[in-house]
């Protein structure tokens, strides 16, 4: 089954857009757990077993795991998602951009080693660094396009005048996406819930793909003014929280506070439509 079969199974079967990103850190990990990298996996397997019938993704961010040195965690996190919830497509968060024969070792990490089914990467370095993971059939990548950080600005809404129609550079990158880049249909894009006329200046350019759209929660994203101009019937959009669903408490019941807030976002969202 293809990532885009996937995204549109978990939303229908979950009725949801919305995404769980699990961007552990263990500073922040409830009393029992507190402080020890060692309970990632633990963590977060107990978030994905609460939340997993209520998403149409999870997230994991490669960085909450690589800096404690926590990949072999995630790769039994990967297999336990694939266990546990094996309709829910996994997007890895590691945002890679380098030159085609590295791209090609970080296709491998994502897609064989991780077993992810998408994977976010900076379409910066151009066409040639994304290629790579495009030979993966079936799996998905989606390219930072406008992404959710104030200093998004300093480039993304920059006009690129080399382009007919002096594009701003993030529709640019919406045009390719939707267009030549998107050989066999894997592209999606990554555009900030904290810009919602963007999302929807982005739904324009690049009304088919899927959109990765991380913002909602602790970066105080508006959740109904996204899905209004982002959701589409027949593209699936993806809406991310992650440390507001993660630390909705942080007593023993902080699963089950996860998943009420995830619960309760799902609902908004679908309430958006
Ligand atoms: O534009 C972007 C691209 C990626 N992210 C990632 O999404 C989550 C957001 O976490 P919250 O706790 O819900 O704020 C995080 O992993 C970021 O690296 C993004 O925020 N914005």
């Amino acid at each position: 089954m293809t990532f885009i079969e996937m995204l549109r199974g978990a939303q229908q079967r979950n009725a949801s857009m919305l995404c769980v990103g699990l961007d552990p850190e263990p500073a922040r990990f409830p009393a029992a757990l507190k402080g020890d990298s060692t309970k990632i996996y633990d963590f977060c397997a107990r978030i994905v077993d609460a939340t997993a019938d209520l998403v149409i993704a999870f997230k994991p961010q490669i960085a909450y795991f690589a800096s404690h040195r926590a990949e072999d965690q995630l790769e039994k996190l990967m297999a336990h998602m694939r266990r546990a919830a094996p309709h829910v497509p996994v997007i890895l968060d590691a945002k890679r951009g380098d030159i085609g024969s590295t791209a090609q070792q970080y296709a491998k990490e994502a897609f064989e080693r991780y077993g992810a089914d998408a994977v976010t990467l900076s379409p910066f370095m151009g066409f040639d660094s994304i290629e790579p993971y495009l030979k993966y059939e079936g799996k998905g990548a989606f390219l930072l396009c406008r992404t959710s950080n104030p200093g998004g600005d300093d480039l993304q809404t920059q006009r690129f005048s080399s382009v007919v129609g002096n594009p701003l550079l993030y529709e640019h990158v919406a045009r390719l996406a939707q267009g030549p880049w998107n050989l066999n249909g894997q592209l999606g894009l990554v555009v900030g819930a904290t810009y919602p006329a963007e999302i929807e200046r982005v739904r324009e350019v690049a009304p088919t793909v899927p959109l990765l759209i991380p913002g909602v929660g602790a970066q105080g994203g508006d959740a109904v003014a996204t899905v209004k101009a982002g959701w589409r019937e027949d593209a699936p959009i993806v809406v991310n929280s992650s440390r507001a669903i993660l630390y909705a408490s942080s007593g023993d019941g902080f699963a089950e506070a996860a998943r009420a807030e995830a619960l309760r976002t799902r609902g908004v969202l679908e309430a958006a439509k």
